[in-house]
C-alpha cells in the first residue's frame, strides 16, 4: 500500500487493540498493524521528498518505525499472555508515539 493506505490500516488496527477484548481479534490487528509498519518504513514521505536513504532524516523515519514495531511486538507478548490491559497500555504509548512522529514528518 502507499503511505497514506498503511497509516489508515495503522489506524485501523491501533482502535481494535484499544477497544477490543477479543485475543484473536487483537492479534490479527497486531499482524496487520506490523505489516503495515514494515511497509511504510520504506517509503519516503511527502516531507522528507528528495532526502537521499542514509541522509540522517531518512534514517530517524525508518528509526521511528523501528520503535513502533517493537511496542506492537511488546503488545503482541502481551496479548497472547493474556495480558489485555497491560496490551492496551501498550497501545496507548503507541497512540504517543504517532503524535510525536506526525508532529516531526507529517
Ligand atoms: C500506530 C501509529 C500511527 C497511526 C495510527 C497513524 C495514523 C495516521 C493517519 C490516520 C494518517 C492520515 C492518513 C490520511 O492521509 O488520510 C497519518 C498520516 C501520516 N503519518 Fe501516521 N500514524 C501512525 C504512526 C506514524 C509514524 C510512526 C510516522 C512516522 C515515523 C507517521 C507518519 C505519518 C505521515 C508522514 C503522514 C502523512 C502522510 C501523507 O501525507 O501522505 N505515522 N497517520
Amino acid at each position: 500500500a502507499d503511505l497514506e493506505g498503511d497509516m489508515m490500516s495503522l489506524s485501523d488496527g491501533l482502535s481494535t487493540v484499544t477497544s477490543s477484548n477479543n485475543n484473536q481479534a487483537m492479534q490479527q490487528a497486531l499482524t496487520d498493524m506490523r505489516h503495515a509498519a514494515e511497509d511504510a518504513k520504506t517509503a519516503t514521505p511527502p516531507s522528507l521528498a528528495g532526502s537521499a536513504p542514509q541522509s540522517p532524516a531518512m534514517q530517524g523515519w525508518r528509526s521511528a518505525f523501528d520503535q513502533l514495531l517493537g511496542k506492537i511486538s511488546q503488545a503482541d507478548q502481551l496479548v497472547k499472555q493474556g495480558k489485555l490491559t497491560e496490551a492496551k497500555q501498550v497501545a496507548q504509548q503507541i497512540a504517543v508515539l504517532r503524535n510525536e512522529n506526525h508532529r516531526k514528518y507529517r
